[in-house]
């Protein structure tokens, strides 16, 4: 696929190359790993081109499920007229009369092609507060690529930053593709991190000479997050996955953080006191495993495979967790309870475990809507472990309950 070749080759090759990858991707791998294997056992294609098909490929799967009866090219072209807003060469080539239409809103274009989009099917599992027809709509535009500036470097950073979007006291908003690292040189001086992933960190409060816990850290954008806040913590970051633990490693280094302890841990497993440095944390992370349905704006291929009943796996593997990690919190400390998904099974759901199941009290909870500023949606809950005198009258109150009996004033 090259300049040389006439516009019309060029254009039906890309729609072809799409198309295959599309009838041979089956959601095992995230799509943008399965993209990488695929360009690289077709070298042919230069950047312009891996560009352009990798868009078309996105653009199908921005639908989701909706308009299943659609021959995969015209779902491809209807993904590429509803995604994108200004003069498209290809959609010029296949489908003139909508690429005329180009700047129309979405509704306008929907009008248009006589089609209504229903793209997001789980609403019915939606979190509070979440505008159901808002949200399925959001899948059509890619979110934005964000930066958290790293304190003290504000200054340095946005004389670099050439014309990125402030959108919070630490936040920048770049157009996605953006080489960050080509307008900034050093890395330790800001985190890659969505805006709503930032602001759960508004609920962490740590104090210096406090030990905290991030115990799903994953490469640790909390526990970055959370030294940032209070550099004088003891901190230590934990996931199942060897792997992340050893990405954790490289990025903290990369942040200059060398003050912290990792380990490898299954929180499912019995008997994790084994494996801990100490029995009583004043905060816990919990940034649980979940659907990841907060965040299907940048991998729309999970919308497209993702089913139904995968919701209640997540959502008892995170009530396992909770109640396997709770106990570790010394009384008064704080567990702040974070997932990227927009289901309430994961969400509100689990809130109400933590506070019947595992002895805490729910202090805050809500959704970080991110989808109405190109963000991702997350959900954060803080959930306090009660002073002794209060557990005790804690722990009189459940039983008093379940005996049928009222609490005495
Ligand atoms: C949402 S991610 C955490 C993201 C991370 N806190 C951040 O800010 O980048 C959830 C993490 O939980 C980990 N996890 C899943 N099951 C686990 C288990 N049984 N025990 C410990 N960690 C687990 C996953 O490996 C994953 O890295």
């Amino acid at each position: 696929m090259n300049d040389y070749l006439c516009p019309m080759t060029r254009w039906e090759n890309y729609i072809i190359a799409a198309e295959k990858i599309i009838q041979d991707y089956n959601g095992a791998m995230p799509l943008h790993h399965y993209l990488k294997s695929f360009f690289k056992a077709h070298p042919h294609m230069g950047s312009r081109d891996r560009k352009r098909v990798q868009q078309l490929v996105y653009h199908y799967f921005r639908l989701g499920r909706t308009e299943p009866a659609l021959p995969l090219r015209e779902r491809i072209l209807l993904g590429t007229f509803l995604c994108e807003q200004s003069h498209d060469e290809l959609l010029a080539f296949f489908k003139p009369e909508w690429n005329a239409a180009a700047a129309l809103t979405v509704d306008e274009k929907l009008a248009l092609v006589q089609k209504q989009l229903n793209i997001f099917p789980f609403a019915a599992h939606l979190s509070a507060g979440i505008d159901a027809s808002a949200f399925s709509r959001s899948f059509l535009q890619q979110p934005k690529l964000f930066i958290r500036m790293r304190p003290g470097r504000e200054a340095a950073i946005l004389r670099l930053a050439g014309d990125a979007e402030r959108v919070g006291e630490n936040a920048l908003a770049f157009p996605n593709g953006t080489k960050i690292e080509t307008l900034i040189p050093d890395k330790s001086w800001y985190e890659i991190q969505d805006l709503s992933s930032q602001e759960t960190g508004l609920r962490f409060n740590p104090h210096a000479g406090e030990h905290w816990w991030d115990c799903c850290a994953a490469s640790g954008g909390k526990s970055i997050l959370l030294h940032d806040l209070q550099p004088a913590i003891h901190l230590l970051a934990t996931d199942v996955r060897a792997s992340i633990i050893e990405n954790l490693r490289k990025r903290f280094a990369e942040a200059n953080i060398r003050s912290y302890s990792a380990k490898v841990m299954d929180l499912t497993g019995a008997g994790l006191q084994a494996s801990l440095p100490r029995t009583r944390f004043s905060g816990i992370i919990l940034d649980a495993p979940c659907s990841g349905s907060g965040t299907w704006g940048r991998t729309p291929e999970n919308l497209y495979y993702f089913r139904e009943e995968q919701i209640m796996t997540y959502a008892s593997l995170q009530r396992q967790i909770a109640r396997n990690v709770a106990p570790f919190l010394e009384p008064g400390g704080t567990l702040v309870y974070i997932t990227c998904s927009v289901f309430r099974e994961e969400n509100e759901g689990a809130v109400a475990f933590i506070e019947k199941e595992c002895g805490l009290k729910i202090v805050e909870s809500g959704v970080i809507s991110g989808y109405q500023r190109n963000a991702d949606t997350m959900f954060v809950a803080v959930a306090k472990k009660k002073a002794p005198e209060a557990a005790h009258h804690g722990r009189n109150v459940h039983k008093l309950r379940r005996a049928g009996q009222k609490e005495s004033p």
